[in-house]
């Protein structure tokens, strides 16, 4: 049986008064690639950001690998990858990835090895040696990526990874992300991008802090008369 590796019941989150996520309950299991769509400013980021234990939720509990997040323990095992990249410019991508696996205990030839390999996967593998200052934006964003798996997470959560990626390397990421969902990895994306959520295996749709929909693709489309997830945006009804 799949174990759910994430448990959110009842969550809200606000600011001050207001209110960016209202009542969201949803489970994710282990190995699933699970997309959160929704339009900008619904309130993706700040629901992954609870789910990395970046930010606590006003109301309402977030598990993760059964521990009450925020949680400490449980960091080593979640990788997370941010809209904007925390990288050190003045650096070499080579030396960034250096300095991220030494937080995470990776050393020696077992650092370097592993450095080669996501570096290999994001297609970076000539830029290493580069000062990231001199990086575009989309190399940036694959050195972001890397850092996030670099140690190998369980759980991997990504804040619109394939944006400013080009469609060659976005489906040999993609592809990455198939192999790492074999080996027992949970992958949670956000996207605001139809073609990307239909890669995802369930899908949460998230409307002005609810969610207003979570299934399959398949069984999302069966809910409209067009064939279009998007229609589901318009129906005042929520049907999850
Ligand atoms: N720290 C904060 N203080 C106040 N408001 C915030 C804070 N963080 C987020 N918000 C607000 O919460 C809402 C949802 O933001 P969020 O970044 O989660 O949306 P999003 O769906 O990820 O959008 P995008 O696709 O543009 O990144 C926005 O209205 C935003 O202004």
């Amino acid at each position: 049986m799949m174990e759910n590796v994430i448990n959110i019941q009842n969550v809200d989150r606000s600011f001050g008064k207001k209110s960016v996520l209202k009542n969201i309950s949803m489970t994710i299991g282990e190995g699933e690639i699970f997309g959160i769509l929704g339009p900008s400013g619904s309130g993706k980021t700040t629901l992954i950001k609870l789910i990395a234990g970046i930010d606590q939720s006003s109301k309402g509990n977030v598990t993760v690998f059964q521990q009450s997040m925020p949680n400490f323990t449980v960091l080593p095992q979640v990788g997370y990858m941010g809209q904007s990249d925390a990288l050190y410019i003045d650096l070499s991508g080579y030396d960034n990835l250096a300095f991220f696996g030494a937080l995470y205990g990776l050393k020696g030839k077992n650092l370097k090895n592993r450095i080669q390999e996501v570096a290999s996967i994001v297609g970076l593998d000539d830029a290493l040696k580069k000062e990231v200052n001199q990086y575009s934006g989309g190399m940036k964003k694959r050195l972001s990526l890397a850092i996030a798996i670099l140690h190998k997470p369980s759980l991997l959560i990504l804040d619109e990874p394939t944006v400013g990626i080009d469609p060659v390397l976005r489906k040999q990421i993609w592809k990455q992300f198939t192999e790492m969902k074999e080996q027992g990895t949970t992958i949670i994306i956000t996207t605001h991008i139809m073609e990307e959520a239909e890669k995802c295996e369930r899908v949460g749709l998230i409307r002005e802090g609810e969610l207003i929909a979570l299934d399959t693709i398949e069984n999302l489309k069966a809910k409209t008369t067009s064939g279009k997830i998007e229609e589901l945006y318009f129906e005042n009804e929520v049907i999850v």
